[in-house]
């Protein structure tokens, strides 16, 4: 049986392993408290559009206005947001622990914003203020996490009060019509006037083959003592693939989540239901 919400047992395994090294894999969940909508959960959905199926370039192919309303929306909601505290308490592990590295699959720029040490965080699935050029002959790559809305055309996405609060925002209801935006009045390329689009890694791209190589050589590096799979389902890979690759090497499994697969730890595996940004500060205090 794993050990579950068992906050001293944790604690007394690490300080039996200070100097040992520690990943951590987040998701959603992560800042899920910040009020940004998981993708199991509320954010599942857009407009009944699947968001995993908005988040290809077929989707972006066919309809650029409406993926990038989706975009600008989450955008809008990013930055609206804070980061909470388990984004704050990765962040001090990370300025504690410099053998500490956190992968986290979320595109919110919230662990960013809580002062996570760049060199000890990777954006495995890339972020949402990052702008790219959708003509792949060219390079052009910007960051831009103030303007908002990023156009004119995208506005609607950046209105977080509804008219009538009896009705959800009109860009999330599937019952009000979208605007259709022509692909002249979306964000375009200042290089070469192609569409530019969110920097995101859409599903059946390729991650960062540069980032993968660098995860590849810390994992290498030697024994790791525990991985955190902090409000993650674990089911999109490659990133679900780093729990196995550091169990592999050693490390005990500490799952932090508002739902515990206890048949899916092992005996030395540690589990703990709740809210990240409750336990987390917790378990790292
Ligand atoms: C759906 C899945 C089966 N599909 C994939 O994995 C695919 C295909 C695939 C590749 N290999 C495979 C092997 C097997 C099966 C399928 C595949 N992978 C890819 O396409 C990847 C690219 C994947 C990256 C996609 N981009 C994202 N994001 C950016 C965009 C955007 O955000 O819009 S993925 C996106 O969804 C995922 C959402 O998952 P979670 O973060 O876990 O969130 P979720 O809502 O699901 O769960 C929330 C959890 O939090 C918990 N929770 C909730 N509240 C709290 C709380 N308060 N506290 C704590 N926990 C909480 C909940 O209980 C829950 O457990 C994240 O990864 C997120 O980044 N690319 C690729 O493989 O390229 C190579 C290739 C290329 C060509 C051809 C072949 C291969
Ligand atoms: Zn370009």
């Amino acid at each position: 049986m794993p050990i579950i919400n068992d906050i001293p047992a944790f604690h007394a395994f690490l300080t039996t392993n200070p100097n040992s090294r520690i990943l951590a894999l987040c998701g959603a969940g992560l800042s899920a408290a910040s009020g940004l909508p998981t993708f199991r959960g509320a954010g599942g959905l857009w407009r009944n559009h699947d968001a995993t199926r908005l988040a290809t370039p077929e989707a972006f192919r066919a309809d650029p206005g409406l993926v990038w309303l989706f975009y600008a929306y989450r955008r809008h909601m990013a930055l609206e947001a804070k980061p909470n505290p388990a984004h704050h308490a990765l962040a001090a592990l990370a300025r504690q622990r410099r053998k500490f590295l956190c992968l986290t699959q979320n595109v919110d720029n919230l662990s960013q914003r809580a002062g996570h040490p760049p060199s000890q965080l990777r954006t495995l699935h890339g972020n949402l203020f990052t702008l790219k050029c959708f003509n792949r002959r060219c390079s052009h790559v910007e960051h831009n996490n103030t303007a908002d809305p990023l156009v004119p055309s995208l506005a609607p996405a950046s209105v977080t009060t509804p008219a009538d609060a009896t009705r959800p925002l009109p860009l999330v209801d599937a019952d009000v019509p979208l605007v259709h935006i022509p692909a002249s009045e979306l964000p375009r390329c200042p290089q070469c006037a192609s569409l530019l689009r969110p920097g995101v890694v859409w599903f059946g791209e390729q991650l960062d083959g540069a980032l993968l190589g660098e995860i590849y050589e810390w994992l290498d590096e030697g024994p790791i003592s525990v991985i955190f799979v902090v409000g993650t389902g674990a089911q999109v890979w490659p990133a679900a693939g780093y729990v196995q690759e550091a169990a592999a090497r050693g490390a005990r499994v500490c799952v932090v989540n508002t739902e515990v697969a206890e048949e899916t730890l092992g005996p030395e595996d540690f589990g703990f239901v709740g809210d990240a940004a409750v336990l987390l500060p917790r378990l790292l205090e």
